[in-house]
């Protein structure tokens, strides 16, 4: 049976002995059966409305455990009981609190429920994000298709308004696509053939045909989903504790419910009704469902959050490391710069150097070599073949042209090869101005340089300033050289630089760091696995379709490093409501059992077991709320205006 059916039994069966109860001071109403009635009444709710509480209770009781079941069902189970036998005896009796306590514990559940549905409509959100149909070349001709018949390689087309069905690369046709749903980019983003599409994005003005790469659980926002729904099941290690705490609590509190009953019965000479009821106010009013309640609502609203905002928080953990963080640490390339290098010098002849260096760079993955094929083509310069082609790490590119050694790279490859005066000076004037400066050797010989310039994203330089405005240390981590790596950092306002580090040297760097305090390591998720996940923070940023879903505890899906900062933000602010939803979920309890137990029975402040019940379900309710209130607060500056 659900919840809210239980709730509405228990509350239309305790209604009639509600009422008796308001009216009885005033007009000595009765219901008709007297007591009869109410054992008929607090029977039914206690089969029909408690027994989960019950069930629960004694399957972790045979485990050895305890948790807020137990309380709920020993403290109504008592007061039941026991008015059975006092009925039975013709003593005093209290049926109703049983009942009532079971009303008011099943509304605060049913209260909570529906806040937690409204709280986890996030990820309904980005499922229904998804497209429906989609026109799809079949035959020459395009057809409409459901999503679910897409596949990879298909050709689709899309019209101004309608919705990208999967992820895939434009072939034909160019238009502006909000892709703010799945990035959170605001502002939309133009697209051409060779671009990027995502699914369930919207295309606005022009048509464009696109080759499906990517379907099904591949997509981006099938992804995106699945890390959300983890990350809002994920336990925060602060949730070990709670848990610790209710193991220890709930046989701590029946200690003291026998402690209070003994106290009044035998010391204080109550009757023993009396006694009873206030041993059953302290277990009602102690059971720690609001504690259990603090952490996973925080997790799932903040993580709700952030994924709207294109801030993908993987689980709990990640939440309570970001609060230590000391130093934020970035890879330069793609991170910090756009990542979309351009060949802006060549000194010596480029006839000679240019199809060298086409020739090897031609087989090579790293972004530089994509920045040397591009000139080589604009420049109409064609590769000369290469054989026996390597690439080393941090260092560059060798083979062998024509029988002859060749090699492009920085100065770690030279060895022993000497570069003129004049070489030297155009070098050093060259990495002054930010641009990455290789050789191109042939045969033992430097022919010539190559400069490439990869510029700062526009908003590097803002979230910089937005982290040190949190007083955090900002370091550029690179495998460039140092008068390259510092003049980028001058650039954005970055406060220290390591640079000419070697792929496999990173991790070491960031562990060195950790010396002087927690750090959090930004990088493209490419080759910076170790550093990430060295870091005790790692962030990877999301290029393009492909999310370093393994790497990093924190994926920005936007190429947007202001996003460091909002990630930093919300996890510090969704840490800090999980440890302002436990005080308070503790607090209640710790001032309640006592006044619960009669200690200020002498100024007239006592609670009845039914007042103990609504209490609790307020303090669950209180503590859904505030986590609530977290998807509506500010996080950052720039945030403001999402
Ligand atoms: N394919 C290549 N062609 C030319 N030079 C290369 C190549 N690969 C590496 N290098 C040289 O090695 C250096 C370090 O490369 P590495 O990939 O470690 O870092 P990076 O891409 O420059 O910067 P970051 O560490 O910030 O990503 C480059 O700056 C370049 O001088
Ligand atoms: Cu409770």
């Amino acid at each position: 049976m659900k919840i809210t059916t239980r709730f509405w039994v228990s509350l239309i069966l305790s209604l009639p002995m509600l009422i008796e109860m308001i009216l009885m001071p005033f007009t000595n109403f009765m219901l008709p059966g007297g007591h009869w009635t109410m054992v008929a009444l607090t029977t039914a709710v206690m089969l029909i409305s408690a027994r989960p509480f019950v069930t629960s209770a004694w399957a972790s009781f045979q485990k050895h455990h305890s948790n807020m079941d137990t309380l709920v069902a020993i403290g109504t189970a008592t007061a039941y009981i026991y008015s059975i036998y006092a009925m039975l005896t013709d003593k005093a009796v209290f049926f109703e609190s049983a009942a009532f306590v079971i009303t008011f514990v099943l509304l605060g559940q049913v209260l909570e429920e529906k806040m937690r549905d409204n709280a986890s409509d996030a990820i309904e959100k980005l499922v229904n994000l998804q497209a429906k149909e989609a026109e799809v070349q079949r035959d020459g001709q395009f057809v409409k298709i459901p999503l679910a018949d897409i596949v990879a390689g298909d050709l689709i087309r899309v019209k101004p308004g309608q919705k990208v069905a999967v992820d895939g690369t434009i072939v034909e046709g160019t238009s502006t696509i909000d892709e703010s749903m799945v990035t959170g980019e605001s502002m939309p983003v133009s697209k051409a053939a060779g671009d990027k599409v995502i699914g369930a994005t919207i295309n606005s003005n022009g048509t464009f045909v696109f080759k499906a790469e990517k379907v099904g659980n591949d997509t981006m926002l099938a992804q995106i989903v699945e890390l959300v729904k983890k990350a809002q099941n994920s336990h925060a290690p602060i949730q070990n504790l709670t848990d610790k705490v209710s193991d220890i609590f709930v046989p701590v509190v029946l200690i003291i419910a026998i402690a209070t009953f003994l106290i009044w019965y035998v010391f204080l000479g109550t009757s023993v009704a009396d006694a009873l009821i206030f041993a059953v106010s302290v277990m009602v009013i102690a059971c720690p469902c609001a504690l259990g309640l603090a952490t996973p609502t925080a997790l799932m609203v903040g993580t709700g959050r952030g994924a709207k905002m294109g801030i993908l928080i993987k689980n709990g953990e990640v939440l309570e490391a970001v609060n230590d963080v000391k130093t934020v640490v970035f890879d330069k390339t793609g991170t910090i710069t756009v990542g979309k290098p351009a060949v802006t010098d060549v000194i010596g002849d480029i006839h000679q150097i240019i199809p060298v260096a086409a020739g090897l760079e031609e087989s090579s993955e790293h972004p530089l070599a994509a920045a040397i094929m591009t000139y080589a083509k604009a420049q109409n310069i064609a590769a000369t073949p290469v054989e026996a082609f390597k690439a080393i790490e941090g260092k560059g590119v060798q083979a062998q042209v024509n029988g002859q050694k060749a090699f492009v790279g920085n100065d770690k490859l030279l060895e022993d090869v000497e570069i003129s005066a004049d070489l030297k000076t155009n070098m050093l004037k060259l990495q002054n101005e930010a641009k990455t400066v290789v050789f191109v050797g042939l045969d033992n010989q430097v022919i010539g340089l190559i400069a490439i310039q990869d510029a700062p994203k526009a908003t590097s330089k803002e979230a910089m300033a937005a982290l040190h405005a949190r007083g955090l240390k900002t370091v550029m981590l690179t495998g460039d050289n140092q008068r390259v790596a510092e003049s980028i950092a001058k650039q954005v306002g970055i406060d220290e630089v390591i640079a000419d580090v070697l792929p496999a040297d990173k991790a070491d760097h960031i562990k060195h760091l950790q010396h002087s305090g927690a750090v959090a390591f930004v990088g493209d998720g490419i080759n910076d696995a170790p550093a990430l996940t060295t870091a005790n923070v790692g962030i990877a940023m999301g290029s393009g379709t492909d999310i370093a879903i393994d790497s990093g505890g924190i994926v920005l899906i936007k190429n947007d490093l202001r996003d460091v900062d909002t990630a930093l933000a919300l996890s510090k602010k969704t840490f800090n409501r999980i440890k302002l939803n436990l005080f308070w979920a503790f607090i209640y309890n710790v001032l309640g059992i006592p006044v619960a137990a009669g200690l200020f029975y002498g100024l007239g402040l006592t609670l009845s077991p039914e007042i103990a019940g609504l209490a609790m379900a307020f303090s669950s309710l209180s503590v859904v709320t505030s986590s609530v209130l977290l998807g509506k607060s500010k996080i950052t500056a720039h945030t403001a205006t999402i």
